[in-house]
């Protein structure tokens, strides 16, 4: 977990705003001074403010315009900055004032609309301006770099190249068509370029080189290679398809937002794809946010093959070099298609037209530390902003899409059929009390498996837990391998021999004997995908069996050679974790398997329901998407939950509707606001203490009108995680601006607090969970 709001340096004059010259001044209450101009810069440091500049001596005013870096003094160093405002006076004297060192950037890096943006993010998530600015950019450009530019080998005719008559090369037809072509790009070709046009073309321009009529150059790269091949036309739309298409276009060019509420395998991907192609040929970029692009290749490859123009993909798994080629892309509107995961829709993106957010419920849109900001709300903001339309899709949307939806504040367009004829699967619960399992499987769900492995048909099984067994324990003194660290047990991974944390990362060697007595009698309770792998493999010896988890996919290239084999028909059952509900489109599969969400049904938290619910349908989703029909088991002990009952009885929009009533009842999101306070420390009481004094503060702020409601400080559910105990302070108010205006004072007063040793604190603002 990263610090939320590391302890300033001392020089900063944070708690003192008495600075000494040396440093920057904080805009703590002074008499207004004017002078020349005075700079409004951003820095990433911990405190809330711009600090003010004078402007630098060799660079005139005219060439200074927001979004540019500027070096500044900073402490006892220099920092990179961004220039927020020109304004023409400050609030501290002009002697304290001191100078901007350098201009980094002859143009600006972010846009107005960026800035404004980001500024709103800033406040709305209670976090330093400078932190918004710079979680926005790559990470290189927080130096004092400039911007790369990127170039590529590539070659040039030469001087004698370009007057030569071609026919002197009219037994070399490879030359000549080497020769014509870059005669006619007077800047050349890169080699990319070249192969692209003519083939292998090496031997060709060894010959011309030698003579003397090409030159070897250093060219600036091209966008992206654009596809050779024209992109594939997509399959006719279905009715409700066209009508949610016309809806959005007819919003081009002004903010509308939008809810894309279609059932799995209803084409939602192909809805976007056609308003995606029609933004493009406006002119305009568009930009599509998903929860985690490296377990959906496929889309990105559905994307490639049906579009025309240039994409960028920007997701943290990229190499740095990669990500930052992309940003550019983006930024500098060469790319058409932006397509991330939630720090994509902080990208600078000039020409921007549309904006899509798939699978808008998925908690992977929620940033978890620094700016802890939702994808999907910034999304929404942002296209507000920019003034263009959001689509939201998702077959469960979450219940604050929907209660916005009702609301009329977005248009719903719905897709309640399965594209290309396919039918909805059919869902049964299966009560698995005192029935003799196998593998964990019942024996209707084995009976089941062989009936479709016997037609040649897919099988999907899911068990959202990884690792061998979750649980190991001596029989003998009942010793249970637990963290050090954490109040967590430790998941046996039999692979590695080693027993894992699944909290903190901790991990040690597989004890052959109890620690604690030593006996042998050490007992592998329960079961993850790893040991399912395991047994299925007995039970289905003549099966070809895969596995789709996070341990499973670690090596380069192993989860798209999964997918692959799944596609192909090579594997016959896939079992795995949550990854396989992330939307993949696997039409051999008719049986789904959900072997274990008891768990789930019973979790603390306000969202339990919603995210087992989600879940559910997402795994049930990937069943019978092609012709053959699909079947989707999932088994309980506990049949007669509501959740899976209103699930069986009424569909995902039934089970929304019950939520939203409970909601509304118990006052909980969409119907109320929250903020998390998080504290966490060393010693067992620092962090409770804190958030005690914090509350103090946050009750005198709040007076006694109830609109806001101050609940804890309490534990966190897991107490001890990595070491440090922790605590959290829940702050409610029915009303987001009140709640707004509460936060921003609060936080400058909770920032006053003294701090024992090792505390750290944090403000969640629309915490997805209370964990
Ligand atoms: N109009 C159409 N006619 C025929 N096939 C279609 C049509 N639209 C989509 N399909 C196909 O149906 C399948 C499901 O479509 P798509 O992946 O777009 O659905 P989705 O709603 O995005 O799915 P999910 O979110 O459940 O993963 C795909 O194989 C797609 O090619
Ligand atoms: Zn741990």
């Amino acid at each position: 977990m990263a610090d939320a709001y590391p302890v300033a340096p001392k020089n900063l004059g944070n708690d003192n705003p008495e600075t000494d010259g040396s440093t920057p001044i904080v805009n703590a209450p002074q008499p207004d001074t004017a002078v020349e101009a005075v700079l409004r810069v951003a820095v990433e440091a911990p405190l809330a403010d711009t600090f003010d500049y004078l402007p630098p001596i060799d660079a005139p005013l005219a060439r200074l315009r927001p979004g540019q870096r500027l070096l500044v003094p900073f402490g006892r160093g220099s920092r990179v900055g961004i220039l927020m405002a020109i304004v023409d006076r400050s609030t501290h004297p002009a002697d304290k004032l001191r100078r901007v060192e350098r201009v980094l950037d002859a143009e600006p890096l972010l846009d107005e609309p960026d800035l404004k943006l980001l500024a709103w993010a800033a406040t709305y998530y209670q976090q330093p301006i400078g932190e918004a600015l710079f979680a926005a950019i790559p990470a290189r450009l927080r130096d004092p770099e400039p911007l790369p530019v990127e170039t590529a080998p590539g070659l040039q005719a030469t001087a004698s190249g370009r007057v030569l008559d071609l026919e002197t090369l009219a037994r070399a037809p490879k030359q000549r068509a080497l020769l014509d072509a870059l005669r006619s790009e007077p800047e050349g070709l890169t080699l990319d370029e070249l192969t692209a046009r003519l083939g292998d073309s090496r031997s060709a321009i060894r010959a011309l080189r030698s003579k003397g009529w090409i030159t070897d150059v250093q060219l600036a790269r091209a966008a992206d290679s654009v596809a050779e091949t024209p992109p594939l036309a997509g399959p006719e739309l279905h009715a409700e398809q066209e009508a949610a298409v016309e809806a959005v276009q007819a919003a081009f060019g002004t903010f509308g937002a939008f809810l894309l509420d279609g059932v799995t395998g209803s084409g939602k991907t192909e809805v976007y794809i056609r308003l995606i192609e029609s933004v493009i040929a406006q002119g305009r970029q568009a930009l599509v946010v998903v929860p985690e692009i490296g377990l959906t290749p496929q889309l990105r490859e559905r994307f490639r093959t049906r579009l025309p123009g240039p994409i960028a993909v920007l997701h943290s798994a990229l190499k740095a070099g990669e990500r930052e080629r992309n940003w550019l892309r983006a930024a500098r509107g060469e790319a058409d298609l932006i397509l991330g995961t939630r720090s994509a829709v902080l990208a600078p993106i000039p020409r921007l037209g549309l904006i899509v957010v798939d699978e808008e419920h998925d908690d992977s849109l929620k940033q978890q530390d620094g700016l802890r900001y939702s994808g999907r709300d910034l999304a929404v903001r942002r296209a507000q902003l920019a003034g263009c339309p959001v689509v939201l899709g998702s077959a469960t949307p979450s219940l604050e899409t929907l209660h916005n939806a009702r609301l009329g504040r977005y248009g719903r367009l719905r897709l309640t059929e399965r594209a290309g004829g396919a039918r909805p699967p059919t869902i049964s619960i299966l009560d698995i009390r005192n029935q003799p399992l196998r593998a964990g499987l019942s024996p209707v769900l084995r009976e089941h498996m062989q009936a479709e492995l016997a037609a040649g048909n897919q099988i999907l099984l899911f068990l959202n837990r990884r690792g061998y067994a979750p649980v190991l324990s001596c029989h003998a003194c009942g010793w249970v391998g637990e963290c050090p660290h954490c109040d967590a047990r430790l998941t046996l991974h039999l692979s590695e021999r080693r027993l894992w944390c699944h909290h903190c990362g901790w991990s040690c060697l597989q004890p052959g004997r109890c620690p604690k007595c030593k006996s042998l009698e050490l007992r592998m309770l329960g079961r993850g995908t790893e040991r399912l792998e395991e047994e299925l493999i007995e039970l289905f010896p003549e099966t070809r069996i895969a596995r789709l988890d996070r341990d499973s996919t670690r090596r380069r290239g192993e989860l798209g050679r999964v997918l692959d084999a799944v596609r192909k028909g090579e594997t016959q059952i896939l079992l795995g974790t949550q990854m396989l509900a992330k939307g993949h489109d696997f039409p051999g599969v008719t049986l789904v398997g959900i072997l274990e969400l008891d768990q789930s049904l019973y979790a603390g938290d306000f969202r339990a329901a919603e995210r087992t619910a989600q879940l559910i349908v997402q795994v049930a989703g990937r069943a019978g998407r092609a012709e053959r029909p699909g079947r989707v088991v999932l088994q309980t002990r506990h049949p007669e939950h509501p959740l899976l009952q209103s699930l069986l009885r009424e569909g995902y929009s039934g089970f929304a509707d019950a939520a939203l009533r409970e909601r509304a009842e118990a006052e909980l999101p969409p119907y109320s606001h929250l903020a998390l306070a998080r504290a966490e420390a060393p010693d067992p009481e620092d962090a409770l203490a804190f958030l005690r004094r914090a509350r103090e503060l946050g009750e005198r702020l709040a007076g006694d009108s109830g609109a806001i409601l101050l609940l804890g400080p309490i534990p966190a559910p897991m107490e001890r995680r990595a070491g440090r105990h922790r605590a959290q302070l829940l702050i409610q108010c029915a009303e987001r601006p009140r709640l707004q205006r509460f936060l921003t004072r609060w936080v400058s007063d909770v920032r006053t607090l003294s701090r024992r040793k090792g505390l750290r604190w944090s403000l969640d603002v629309d915490p997805r969970d209370l964990l």
